[in-house]
């Protein structure tokens, strides 16, 4: 090729040249179509028995279980870097688990103390709870069993009740994680009745049976003792019937939409965000946050890229908010950007 042919193309007229709004980080900032903010972010928290414990989760780098007064610590230090909602979850041991998740509703026990006390020292912070039976049911499952069935009419009553007495400690907005049908309304009616008219739900909407949660059931031991989810969390091969899940539970009170997992389902994020009105959140999930961990950890990618990526492709997928135990290292990271 001589000099002047190479000239020749060089020169060739090109209006559209996506290439000039990447050309320098000034430009590519003001060009950025989607920003993560501290505020995005829900932090889920793992509490535990005792006094002065923290054991961190294997399967979880970086992620632990605190007793009560640790945590609350944790949820001091968090909302000193702008976190100020948290998803809490509790490991109880197997002694305290029973077929009816009776442990639920003890005003003494563990799980409604803890947000009592989280409310007294930080009433600013924003708490939600998770409503199912598993982590307090001896068969490990969302949902009361008889004769291998999860039952669903006989479940609401429980996580009703359990509702109630989440709202009457003290938290803010419920997640309904279990996926039985009716659930939502069922429950709204109870806390409305108990006089929470103005305690949230954020329900787990569309909630796959998915491989991801292994972690999760790890830091909880809440594995289902036989058999699997399938017949109350969704196929990961349905995307139409998300739709059906999110006109339910508009239907029947929901306050915010979620979508779990959350990188296999960008999808779904996106559909729902599109059909609905109300604020979508998504679930990255703790098999999600151990992935990249691992990863990081043999040195085989840069897990602080890979995560904000990963949080950023959730939010431009249509997420409002988003469950994370990347929170905290996502937040400090943005304080010091
Ligand atoms: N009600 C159960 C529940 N609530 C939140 C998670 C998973 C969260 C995660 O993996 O980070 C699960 C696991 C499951 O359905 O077995
Ligand atoms: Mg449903």
């Amino acid at each position: 090729m001589t000099t002047h042919d190479a000239k020749q193309m060089t020169t060739s007229f090109q209006p559209r040249r996506p290439r000039r709004n990447r050309q320098s980080a000034a430009i590519r900032e003001m060009v950025q179509e989607t920003r993560l903010h501290v505020s995005d972010f829900i932090f889920p928290v793992f509490v535990m028995e005792g006094a002065g414990q923290r054991t961190e989760v294997a399967s979880m780098p970086g992620i632990f279980r605190y007793s009560p007064d640790l945590l609350l610590d944790e949820i001091g230090r968090c909302l000193d870097l702008g976190i100020t909602t948290f998803d809490l979850f509790p490991n109880l041991p197997e002694a305290k688990k029973d077929k009816y998740a009776t442990e639920s509703q003890n005003t003494e026990g563990l799980y409604l103390q803890t947000i009592q006390r989280i409310k007294a020292k930080y009433p600013e912070a924003c708490i939600m709870t998770d409503v199912a039976m598993d982590p307090y049911s001896s068969d490990g499952h969302d949902g009361l069993v008889d004769d291998g069935q999860i039952l669903n009419d006989e479940t609401l009553e429980i996580l009703s009740k359990m509702a109630v007495a989440q709202a009457q400690a003290g938290a803010d907005m419920l997640g309904p994680s279990d996926m039985m049908d009716g659930r939502v309304g069922y429950m709204r009616q109870a806390l409305d009745n108990a006089g929470h008219k103005n305690v949230a739900i954020m329900s787990y909407t569309a909630k796959y049976a998915s491989a991801f949660y292994g972690p999760f059931r790890d830091a909880l031991d809440s594995a289902p003792k036989f058999g699997d989810k399938k017949t109350y969390q969704m196929n990961p091969a349905n995307r139409r019937e998300a739709l059906i899940e999110a006109e339910l539970d508009t239907a029947e009170g929901a306050d915010i939409l979620m979508v779990k997992p959350a990188l296999a389902y960008l999808d779904i994020i996106s559909l729902l965000r599109q059909n609905s009105q109300l604020p979508i959140a998504a679930y990255n999930v703790s098999g999600e946050y151990a992935m990249i961990k691992a990863a990081a950890q043999n040195g085989w990618l840069d897990g602080e890229r890979a995560m904000m990526e990963s949080l950023m492709a959730i939010k431009r997928a249509g997420a409002d908010v988003i469950l994370t135990y990347f929170a905290k290292e996502a937040a400090q990271l943005l304080a010091n950007a």
